[in-house]
């Protein structure tokens, strides 16, 4: 009951199930989803996931970068370079952008409106494979979809004011007019620093992480994450199933899983009763979502329903301070080895 009065002091409740939850047993009031969730977390106080924290990583692999860019540039004269393609100002590319050129890497970026043509943005591509300054080259994902027909439907139409009075119902259609894998393969192999290239998935898989025989549960499926984290894991011998828009009952599937891996860019999406207790969570959700208490009136927030997972997963990573860092550390370390190959420095 003090649990209760901690989350609705002064609300009337309305008791309309007991159960137990999980295997912990306890006690589950369900009115709506959002405030199940509340009494699922305080009934399960006592278990706290391990917070896998990827800043730390992040900050060493990135020293490491530093020194040897530094040395690169002190016995050569040389510095990599890093191509950045921006199509339409999505509200989360400034400060990826900005992030990956902390560590002396020369940052080259383009940025192009949201209905530019394939051929402008071939040619940008073009441009950056053709560089010899630059040795990674990145198109930021996703690429936008134009507004192509919008269908709203009214209910009246008033000849006094020759006006429409709509009804607040409607279809957007939107087009997909760059065709993001076409453009993505156009990247050279040895600039494709982000890994999409097929030849840099099967490399991606071939890393030695010690998973076998575990359930891993993948959801989301793109080019950019799902696809590689299904193969990486299928490589060292984990069943790995993978949840996508049109799978039917996402929540059976995930509720079998010893890691969940998360991509699929809907802020808080996966809730605490969709996760199996003691799985291990890797969220790579990056959402910007509006918080009017910050400075800047947005914050980042993952795919998973932090404060429900923290009590129910045996380990976690957070959003920001998670996989995130890890991604552009890696980005900047595989545009480092491309200039080296390139100079044929080591
Ligand atoms: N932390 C990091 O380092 C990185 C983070 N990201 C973040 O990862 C997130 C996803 O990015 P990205 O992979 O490029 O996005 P995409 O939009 O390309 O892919 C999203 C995937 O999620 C699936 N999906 C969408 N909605 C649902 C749903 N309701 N139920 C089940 N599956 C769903 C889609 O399924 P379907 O295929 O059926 O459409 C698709 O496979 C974003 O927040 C992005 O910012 C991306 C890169 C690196
Ligand atoms: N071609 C391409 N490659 C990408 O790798 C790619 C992309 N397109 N499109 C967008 C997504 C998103 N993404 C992020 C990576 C790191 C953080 C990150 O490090 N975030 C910090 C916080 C940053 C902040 O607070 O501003 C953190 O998680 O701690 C965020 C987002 C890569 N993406």
């Amino acid at each position: 009951m003090e649990a209760i009065r901690q989350i609705c002091p002064n609300k009337y409740l309305n008791f309309r199930a007991l159960e137990a939850i999980n295997s912990r047993g306890g006690m589950m009031i369900l009115w709506d989803r959002g405030q199940r969730e509340l009494v699922d977390c305080i009934a399960a106080i006592g278990q706290t996931a391990r917070v896998l924290e990827g800043k730390p990583i992040a900050n060493n692999i990135n020293s490491r970068i530093a020194a040897e860019i530094c040395e690169m540039k002190n016995t050569i004269g040389k510095t990599p370079g890093l191509g950045v393609i921006l199509v339409g100002g999505r509200r989360d590319s400034q400060s990826f952008v900005r992030i990956k050129m902390k560590v002396g890497i020369v940052p080259f970026t383009v940025e192009l409106p949201e209905d530019c043509s394939e051929a402008e943005l071939f040619d940008a591509v073009s441009s950056f494979n053709e560089n010899p300054l630059i040795h990674g080259v990145i198109v930021q994902l996703p690429l936008p979809k134009i507004l192509h027909v919008r269908v709203i439907f009214f209910s009246e139409v008033s000849p006094k004011v020759r006006s429409l009075a709509y009804s607040n119902f409607g279809i957007d259609l939107w087009a997909q007019h760059l065709d993001e894998e076409k453009i993505i393969s156009y990247v050279s192999p040895e600039k494709d620093v982000d890994g999409f290239h097929p030849t840099n998935v099967g490399n991606l898989a071939m890393n030695d992480v010690e998973i076998k025989g575990e359930n891993v549960v993948v959801v989301g499926r793109s080019k950019l994450v799902g696809l590689p984290t299904s193969l990486l894991m299928q490589r060292h011998h984990a069943t790995v199933t993978t949840v996508h828009a049109f799978t039917g009952n996402p929540k059976q599937v995930t509720c079998g899983a010893d890691i969940l891996v998360s991509d699929i860019g809907v802020p808080n999406m996966i809730r605490g009763h969709w996760l199996n207790p003691g799985v291990i969570v890797v969220d790579m959700g990056a959402n910007s979502v509006e918080d009017t208490d910050s400075l800047k009136g947005q914050r980042l927030i993952g795919d998973v329903c932090y404060d429900a997972a923290i009590v129910k997963a045996s380990a976690i990573t957070p959003v920001p301070g998670g996989v995130g860092p890890i991604t552009i550390s890696m980005l900047l370390s595989n545009t480092l080895d491309a200039a080296k190959r390139t100079y044929r420095h080591t």
